[in-house]
């Protein structure tokens, strides 16, 4: 744990609603927008890492202790108000990656009700902080990663022949994309372009993790969960009409999704103290992909939160497999990547239990040198699947975050 002694958080209302230019820094924010809502962050009050299996507990068993020992006057108290914390968490158990929990110094917060500031503990950095003009990238160049076009098609058609044996069902496996720039990459401008292109979507930047996700994990407001899970994908380029009408006579993606939506229910029933209301599979339309959706909804039980029902359906059947260790293993062994903070969840949760847990999918994360990021996509593969068609579903995917880098 670290050393944290009493903090004290105080919300007021604010009277406009912020834009990015608010934000001083063009690195190190934490940020959360929606086309109803968000969040934009800076500074640190407070912050910690976890790794390891029980990296979720971790996490929320420090964050119960800072707030019991923090002080907090919240004159809004609405989601996101008082005392908040984003976070973002590795794929694996044994990632090199840490995961985080931060507690941003201020954060400028907005809804449909109005707009709100929480200072936290104003570090020295942000009290009278000149605004630094919003950066442009110039010219960005990007190219494979460590799991290259011809290797994906190759670990898809290995994974092909895994699947037809019958013990496994379905493995998920992701191939990665290194992005330049010529100039700095400005999270701001990142994060405005993803919101402006996908309002449907949940966009997100924590500790450099940046995307905007169509799938929401754990999404609790006053003790009731709400999840959308995803599975089953259709390029919309020949257009929307026929991406929609390929994916709802696909009996291979309709399958892929009852896996996923199987992994999700099975975790809620857990989690829940009473019934849990299902609504799918639908077609969820995005500029660039269509999906099978099904939406979740479900009291929590005492004792659950928003964080530790995500770390508990972690890693889904949408982004690991069917049955999860034997596809955790074929992902280990067959693609190979440590996909960092991809396809894990990524959010925020506040003092008064409310959280957002989405899945960190269509994101890049922006490396240590300003100029460089890793973007992340991956599929869904079936006995039946098509390796050309896996990453042309990859590509699709890619293009919603390799557009904010354009
Ligand atoms: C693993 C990803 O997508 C998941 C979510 C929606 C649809 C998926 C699919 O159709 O394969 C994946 O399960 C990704 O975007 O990198």
């Amino acid at each position: 744990m670290s050393d944290i002694t009493s903090l004290s958080a105080v919300t007021r209302p604010a009277d406009v609603r912020p834009s990015p230019g608010d934000i001083p820094r063009s690195r190190g924010n934490a940020m959360w927008v929606t086309d109803r809502s968000g969040m934009v962050g800076w500074g640190r009050a407070a912050s910690l890492t976890f790794s390891g299996p029980d990296r979720f507990t971790q996490a929320q068993r420090w964050f119960d202790a800072v707030v019991a020992s923090a002080t907090i006057e919240d004159e809004v108290a609405r989601p996101g108000t008082g005392l908040t914390a984003f976070g973002t968490f590795s794929f694996a158990d044994e990632s090199a990656d840490s995961s985080t929990l931060t507690i941003p110094a201020t954060i400028l917060g907005w809804d449909e009700q109005g707009a709100w500031t929480t200072t936290v503990r104003s570090d020295a950095a942000s009290d009278g902080e000149t605004i630094a003009p919003i950066g442009h990238l110039g010219k960005v160049q990007w190219g494979p990663g460590d799991l290259d076009e011809d290797r994906f098609t190759d670990a898809v058609s290995e994974t092909v022949a895994i699947l037809a044996k019958g013990d496994i069902k379905k493995v998920v496996l992701a191939r990665d994309m290194r992005i330049v720039s010529e100039e700095p990459m400005d999270e701001r401008l990142l994060v405005a372009k993803l919101a402006r292109d996908f309002p449907s979507c949940w966009t997100f930047c924590v500790e450099g993790m940046i995307g905007a996700t169509p799938e929401m994990m754990a999404s609790v407001r006053a003790g009731h969960l709400t999840t959308r899970v995803l599975a089953g994908s259709w390029p919309t380029t020949g257009g929307h009409d026929a991406a929609e009408y390929a994916l709802r006579s696909s009996a291979k993606d309709i399958a892929e999704h009852r896996y996923a939506s199987d992994s999700v229910l099975h975790a809620i029933d857990l989690q829940a103290s009473g019934p849990v209301r299902a609504n799918g599979p639908t077609i969820l339309r995005l500029p660039n992909v269509v999906h099978l959706a099904t939406d979740f909804e479900a009291d929590l039980a005492p004792g659950w939160t928003g964080l530790t029902a995500a770390g508990a359906m972690h890693p889904t059947a949408a982004v690991g497999g069917t049955p999860t260790d034997k596809a955790l293993e074929v992902i280990r062994r067959i693609e190979g990547l440590d996909r960092g903070r991809y396809a894990a969840p990524v959010g925020w949760m506040d003092s008064q239990g409310n959280a957002d847990w989405a899945l960190a999918l269509r994101c890049a994360q922006l490396e240590a040198d300003p100029r460089r990021a890793r973007a992340f996509a991956g599929g869904g593969v079936m006995d039946r699947s098509i390796p050309q068609q896996e990453l042309a579903e990859t590509e699709a995917k890619f293009s919603a975050i390799l557009r904010a880098f354009a």
